[in-house]
């Protein structure tokens, strides 16, 4: 078995149709939250902190699926949650809140600290409804952020019609699976070039 590096696994998540637990509510919490809005912003999402920040509530409002809960974690803020993040400034309790994650069986990252996370967050690339997700496996946010900038700057806004034309292209197309690659490999051959 050869060790290709990157050994993380990337998916999709559809996040609006989950329940996501965020810890903290200063600096951190702010730029993760950041993060999950631009991306999904009717995801339901539960804020806990002892102290929320003028500035994730100035974030938070107008999206009525986020409540903003003013007070120190507990276990039972974990009922019903699918995903956590954690930003706060006490290692111990991030610690042991990602131990109780563990327990139930609910995926956790615990910002800036990889040993305690179940999945990273990438740097992320979006155009309409194309997205690239960048992960350097947690060796340098920096290049992540900067291969965002390149790729957003090469890849042309118009992948967007592309996008649409080969939608409308694929659900005319009739005929087996077999059949259906081999016309849409046809149609987009050239572009390797
Ligand atoms: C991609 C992005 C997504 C997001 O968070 O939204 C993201 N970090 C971003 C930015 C960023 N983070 C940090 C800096 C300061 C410069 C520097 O330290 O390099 C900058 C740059 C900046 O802000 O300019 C600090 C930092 N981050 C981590 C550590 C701990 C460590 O490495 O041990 C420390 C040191 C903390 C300390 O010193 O105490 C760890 C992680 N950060 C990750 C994701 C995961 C790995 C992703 C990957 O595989 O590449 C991972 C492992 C876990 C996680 O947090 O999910 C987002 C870019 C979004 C964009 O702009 O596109
Ligand atoms: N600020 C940065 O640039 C930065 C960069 C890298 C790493 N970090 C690390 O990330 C963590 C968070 O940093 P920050 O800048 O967001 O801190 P911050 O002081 O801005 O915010 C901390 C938040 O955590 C909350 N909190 C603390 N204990 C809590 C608990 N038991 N239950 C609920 N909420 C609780 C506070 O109320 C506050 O909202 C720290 O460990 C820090 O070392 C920060």
């Amino acid at each position: 078995m050869t060790d290709t590096g990157n050994n993380l696994f990337p998916v999709f998540f559809k996040l609006e149709d989950m329940n996501l637990l965020l810890v903290g509510g200063g600096y951190v919490g702010c730029e993760k939250l950041g993060a999950v809005l631009k991306n999904s912003p009717k995801a339901t999402i539960r804020i806990v902190a002892t102290e929320m920040s003028t500035e994730i509530k100035a974030m938070a409002e107008g999206y009525p699926n986020i409540s903003l809960v003013e007070k120190p974690f507990e276990p039972s803020d974990l009922a019903g949650i699918n995903l956590a993040i954690v930003g706060i400034d006490d290692p111990e309790t991030s610690a042991s809140i990602q131990v109780i994650c563990r327990q139930q069986n609910i995926l956790v990252n615990v910002a800036d600290k990889p040993a305690l996370c179940d999945f990273y967050l990438g740097s992320v690339v979006k155009k309409g409804d194309l997205k690239i997700a960048i992960s350097t496996n947690g060796k340098s946010p920096t290049v992540a952020k900067r291969m965002r900038e390149m790729l957003t700057e090469v890849i042309p806004e118009t992948i967007d019609d592309v996008l649409d034309q080969m939608a409308k292209v694929r659900d005319k197309l009739k005929g087996d699976f077999d059949y259906k690659i081999k016309k849409l490999d046809e149609i987009t051959k050239d572009w390797k070039n």
